[in-house]
């Protein structure tokens, strides 16, 4: 193995302020990056995963998944067990840690600046083996979503920590703070939903809170790769010195898990029959107020040939055409897929192949059953089924995915 620092990159940011979007558009600027990414989600389906891999990951990259817990607390052995694991199997260049939203980025961060301490000792994975050996933390990065920060503020009111106080409660995390407030690099997503004259002031806000780091404006997560890999930012004396490390050094990490702490939960809906196209159209246009974020795939019979995809950050929701179902390709083409993932076909379905539906749903307190009440009712009777399903209306379009309702 290569002695050589691989170095580190994280990336916080609160739910849905475009993390995916931002790690894709790195992925796919560069060719050939030789990166390895570690996606961790808060939900028992990693649909960050899934959404990553849709991309084109050409074979030089790697992605690990970690699910159903957050990696600043029940899955920080894992994270260690797997970074461990990938420095012993190959060598490449860069390590990008995407954290889920929720999580708290010190521990992330100490996790690899000071390896194992007393409560993460080797044995609790069972493996000899210390990240800052081989690992450098070399920049840490906080995606903001510069509409949110914009529509709290937008009132012209001097702006104060305090308002941003008030903006991480909401938002739901308390997080927030912890993440603007801890970084090397602060990048200012969803630039084009603010009006062009609010962007100063919104970066005055940002740097006000965080005058050490460097900021990044974007659109899309459209930021140059050498924005955030391989920077040399990430000054461990400096960190050291900001409150939240010191405060973080000194509680340990016998936090709770965050989620709970926060009060953020999240449920999957999985459902093999199809939606009532103008059911589900209606559900999706009054989506519970507390689901911060709802993310995955439905299917309805009426774009047999797509997958529709949802995308709810905030007050925008999204649905549309996401990618092909398996089932509409020639037989030759699903033996293939079958061969390569046999899991598929275990799966499958005789008369649906592997249409279905799988949503996530992140929210703070919500109602999982009530949801799924909600939910069973879109899903089509028998008797709807014999109808001729390609008389069903497709109320979303072909176009990808667009805003539905309000
Ligand atoms: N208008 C606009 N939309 C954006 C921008 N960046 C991301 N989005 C959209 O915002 C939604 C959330 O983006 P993601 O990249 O999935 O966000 P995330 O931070 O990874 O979300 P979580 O993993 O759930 O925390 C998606 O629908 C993106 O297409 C942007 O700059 N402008």
């Amino acid at each position: 193995m290569n002695a050589k620092d691989i170095p580190v990159t994280v990336l916080s940011g609160s739910l849905g302020a475009g993390k995916t979007t931002l790690l894709n558009n790195v992925l796919n600027t560069e060719e050939n990056l030789d990166a390895a990414v570690v996606v961790n989600d808060m939900g028992e389906v990693n649909i960050d995963a899934e959404l990553v891999e849709e991309t084109e990951t050409t074979d030089d990259e790697e992605i690990i998944e970690l699910s159903n817990g957050c990696i600043c607390c029940r899955l920080r052995g894992d994270l260690l067990d797997e970074v461990g694991r990938l420095a012993e199997e190959r060598d490449f260049e860069y390590l990008l840690v995407e954290s889920s939203g929720i999580s708290e980025p010190i521990p992330v961060a100490q996790t690899f600046a000071l390896g194992y301490d007393a409560d993460f000792t080797p044995e609790d994975t069972g493996r000899d083996f210390d990240p800052s050996e081989f690992y450098e933390l070399d920049t840490t990065v906080t995606v903001v979503n510069a509409h949110s920060v914009y529509e709290n503020f937008s009132s012209g009111a001097a702006l104060t920590d305090e308002d941003v106080e008030a903006e991480s409660d909401r938002m739901p995390e308390g997080v927030v703070m912890d993440q603007i407030e801890f970084c090397d690099v602060l990048v200012m997503n969803k630039c084009d939903l603010v009006p062009e004259e609010e962007l100063d002031e919104i970066e005055d806000v940002l740097r006000t809170l965080q005058p050490r780091a460097k900021i990044v404006r974007s659109e899309h997560g459209g930021v140059d790769p050498g924005e955030i890999l391989d920077t040399g930012r990430f000054d461990f004396e400096e960190a050291q010195s900001s409150a939240g490390w010191m405060h973080e050094l000194e509680e340990g990490h016998h936090h709770e898990d965050a989620a709970e702490e926060h009060g953020v939960t999240s449920f999957v809906y999985r459902e093999r029959r199809p939606f009532h196209p103008g059911r589900i159209e209606e559900f999706l246009s009054d989506i519970p107020e507390n689901v911060i974020r709802a993310k995955g795939y439905f299917w309805i019979p009426s774009a047999d040939a797509v997958a529709m995809g949802i995308d709810k950050a905030g007050t925008s929701v999204r649905a549309g055409p996401n990618s092909r179902w398996l089932a509409s390709l020639p037989q030759r083409e699903i033996e293939k897929y079958f061969e390569k993932y046999p899991e598929v076909e275990d799966e499958w379905h005789p008369e649906w192949g592997d249409r279905n539906t799988k949503l996530v749903f992140i929210g703070r307190e919500i109602d999982a059953a009530s949801i799924e009440e909600e939910l069973d009712a879109c899903v089509m009777t028998d008797e709807e089924l014999e109808r001729d399903l390609d008389s069903y209306r497709n109320p979303f379009g072909s176009d990808g995915q667009t805003e539905v309702g309000n």
